[in-house]
């Protein structure tokens, strides 16, 4: 299996770590020529979404990843991955990829003071750690959608179909975990 992880700005590195942890191979997607072939899933990483989503563009990668979510490639999209998936932006008249049917507020817990750590239960695996910096969240979500899971009365994980969206970083210290639930999404 080779994962592919969108490289233009943001976390990637940390994610191709832990895919290494498990043993999967990665290629990063940094430009168009990145895309002649077609990786088994994708990672959109945490970052900034606006950044992300002109690079994405600019660099003519844009139509392309659209397209093989739309066929059903598996994604995990963490934090400006999330916004990047999102249907519609609550707070924010932009909109990217729009494959994952859900309404996300972006800097949800403020620009400045909203980066926190927290634990609570991921659906299908327990407790876990979960690291906000300057997160979204989801605010509504349309039939179809499983919740993974909310802190403080919001979503903060949904999946629908093989895409997977995070509001976390779940890239960030020793826990292999959510990224392990993805890869068995993937294969499944
Ligand atoms: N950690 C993150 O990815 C933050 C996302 C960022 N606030 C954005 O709107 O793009």
């Amino acid at each position: 299996m080779i994962v592919g992880v969108l490289a233009l700005q943001g976390a990637f590195i940390e994610h191709e770590q832990m895919l290494r942890k498990l043993g999967v191979s990665t290629v990063e997607l940094r430009q168009k020529a990145d895309l002649q072939n077609k990786p088994d899933a994708l990672i959109l990483p945490g970052g900034e979404s606006t950044t992300q989503g002109k690079l994405l563009k600019d660099l003519g990668m844009f139509e392309t990843i659209r397209q093989w979510i739309m066929e059903g490639l598996p994604v995990m999209g963490t934090c400006a991955g999330m916004i990047l998936l999102a249907k519609k932006l609550s707070n924010d008249n932009k909109q990217w990829l729009q494959t994952f049917p859900a309404t996300v507020r972006r800097n949800a817990y403020g620009r400045q003071l909203g980066s926190f750590i927290t634990r609570a239960p991921f659906k299908g695996i327990g407790e876990v750690t979960m690291n906000f910096i300057r997160a979204p969240y989801i605010e509504s979500i349309s039939p179809g959608v499983e919740v993974l899971a909310e802190v403080n009365h919001h979503i903060v994980a949904a999946r629908y179909k093989k895409q997977m969206i995070l509001s976390f970083h779940p890239e960030i210290g020793e826990d292999t975990r959510i990224h392990k639930q993805f890869l068995q999404m993937v294969t499944k």
